[in-house]
């Protein structure tokens, strides 16, 4: 996502530091403080598209470790990327920590989920050579729930996919239907760079979190009850307490991801969470099209630095749907610059989701966390055909495979209780201290339908200062908006009248919203000549 990156005039900016890609050519300076000010033209306003993408409003460095923050503003996701010299001897640390300002590091491909980055970091005293980063892993969500809020009363190829999936409602067969997280990183963290401080943080001590995050010492894991041994070839994300490491089974070339539980949150039951929806899942046995699902787990016989042993073992999933739509640096950009999702795409990723939440709902699981950042590809993700004869500029993947993953905010229906959510999906109820419920995972749904078809976050206010009350109306009567025809700042939201229809009934108060099983025969999802081809 940040291969067009192309700044606005850099060279404005007093450059402390600089990053280039050597693909693009694109050459650009930043200095947090005026960055974060203003842009260089003195408009007040949001930044254009591209400097949202490309401008990382945090780089910093610490005992050798370059750290940089992308916090895409007024959007969802809070992403960092570190890099850090591969050999830590003393007299690397030693020089790292004596590095003036002036460094500049050279990305030879700038995209986040190449499986390494070659980082070529100079110093002020000397080029030194470093590489790779573990990527992306995205952090808390500006928009999630904090548990700090007292206002927030819930905390918060062409292979399409078949038809003839016995687990999923099929439409020949229209009746086949088939928790808290205190953990959550905040933007609080003391440790962290944070975007109101202006002051560079360089050679402030390493927190620990950062620290941990790149130290990949052994990279052997073994498991202690099986025979497996795996080799770690990246860290792919870090979630609130855990992290997700791809590897390679040694001796074969079969790739995994592992997470593996962060130290200081034994004491959570996220990952006794996750675990117990697995379990679940394996009474399912075509649950997986569609959930994530475990291969093994138990105890590693070494443990990473700063990380406990306790792991599980899945399928190695591709880029998430909430990047590959990356729809949040959209906001502010005027609709004819939005793309949407082909309707035959919504379509089909609308209907594995249905069959992702029937599975869960059969087994009293609520997810009540669906956002795009839990949603992966099966496939790398490839976006191909724009097409610019329709209305809105629209676009494909070339593969739709998707599961859905991270079950550690699931409930089970006897579990009641405090839930968090992420800000923008969360259902309107949720926001009065209403109880949750299969419809609090629709209203979701919904949102996610939405912003597929608009090419951006659905709901275009967040306003945190909003009473939670106030909200929760805002939200209704924005939905009856946007379902109608009438337009809604200048546009028709959703311009699909067969969507339309179907919104109606998810996007609205609760008693009258639909429940997925409603969804089963609903010839939106399951009418598969309903749209022509992409
Ligand atoms: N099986 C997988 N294959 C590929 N990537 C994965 C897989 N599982 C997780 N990831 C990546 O790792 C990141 C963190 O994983 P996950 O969301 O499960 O962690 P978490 O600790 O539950 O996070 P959160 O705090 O958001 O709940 C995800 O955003 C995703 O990009």
């Amino acid at each position: 996502m940040f291969k067009t990156a192309n700044l606005y005039s850099a060279e404005r900016y007093s450059p402390e530091i600089q990053i280039c890609t050597h693909s693009e050519k694109n050459q650009f300076a930043l200095n947090k403080m005026s960055y974060q000010n203003r842009r260089p033209d003195n408009s007040p306003s949001y930044p254009t598209q591209e400097e949202e993408v490309a401008l990382p409003q945090h780089l910093s460095f610490r005992n050798g470790q370059a750290e940089m923050s992308v916090r895409q503003r007024n959007g969802r996701q809070h992403d960092r990327t570190r890099f850090r010299s591969r050999s830590r001897s003393p007299q690397s640390q030693r020089a790292s920590r004596s590095r003036t300002r002036s460094s500049r590091i050279d990305i030879p491909s700038w995209n986040m989920y190449d499986a390494s980055y070659q980082v070529q970091q100079h110093y002020s005293n000397g080029p030194q050579s470093a590489t790779y980063g573990p990527t992306s892993p995205t952090y808390d969500d500006p928009g999630s729930p904090s548990y700090d809020d007292p206002t927030s009363p819930s905390c918060d190829g062409p292979t399409s996919p078949t038809y003839a999936d016995p687990g999923s409602p099929s439409y020949d067969d229209p009746t086949s239907s088939s928790c808290d997280d205190p953990t959550s990183p905040t933007y609080a963290d003391p440790g962290s760079p944070s975007y109101d401080d202006p002051t560079p943080q360089y050679d402030a001590p390493m927190s620990p979190r950062y620290e941990d995050s790149v130290r990949i010492d052994p990279d052997v894991l073994i498991e202690k009850d099986g025979n497996k041994k795996f080799r770690i070839n990246r860290l792919i994300g870090e979630g609130g307490y855990g992290k997700v490491f791809e590897v390679r089974e040694e001796g074969t070339t079969d790739l995994f991801a592992i997470k593996i539980l962060k130290p200081q949150q034994y004491k959570t039951d996220l990952f006794a969470v996750e675990l117990r929806v697995f379990e679940a899942l394996k009474k399912r046995p075509h649950a997986q099209d569609n959930l994530l699902t475990m291969l093994s787990c138990g105890n590693l016989e070494h443990g990473l630095s700063n990380l406990s042993k306790r792991y599980f073992r899945t399928q190695l999933l591709g880029q998430t749907l909430g990047d590959a739509i990356d729809s949040t640096k959209k906001r502010y950009l005027p609709a004819e610059s939005k793309m949407s999702l082909c309707m035959r795409q919504v379509q089909e990723i609308g209907r594995q989701i249905i069959s992702a939440m029937l599975h869960l709902n059969s087994l009293n699981i609520y997810y009540l966390d669906l956002k795009p950042e839990n949603i992966a590809f099966v496939e790398e993700v490839n976006r191909i055909s724009i097409d610019n004869s329709s209305e809105r500029l629209r676009y494909a993947f070339q593969d739709t495979r998707i599961k859905l993953f991270d079950f550690g905010v699931c409930r089970f229906e006897e579990v009641g209780g405090f839930v968090v959510q992420t800000y923008d999906y969360r259902a309107p109820e949720m926001f009065i201290g209403h109880t949750f419920s299969q419809k609090t995972d629709v209203w979701s749904f919904a949102v996610i339908l939405g912003e597929l078809n608009c090419g951006r976050p659905f709901f275009p206010f967040k306003d945190r200062k909003l009473p939670n009350c106030d909200h929760a109306k805002r939200l209704i009567e924005f939905a009856n908006h946007c379902t109608s025809e009438e337009k809604v700042n200048g546009e028709v939201f959703i311009n699909n009248t067969h969507l339309r229809d179907i919104m109606k009934h998810l996007l609205c108060e609760v008693t009258p919203r639909w429940h997925f099983e409603n969804l089963t025969n609903n010839h939106f999802f399951y009418q598969r000549s309903l749209f022509g081809p992409m």
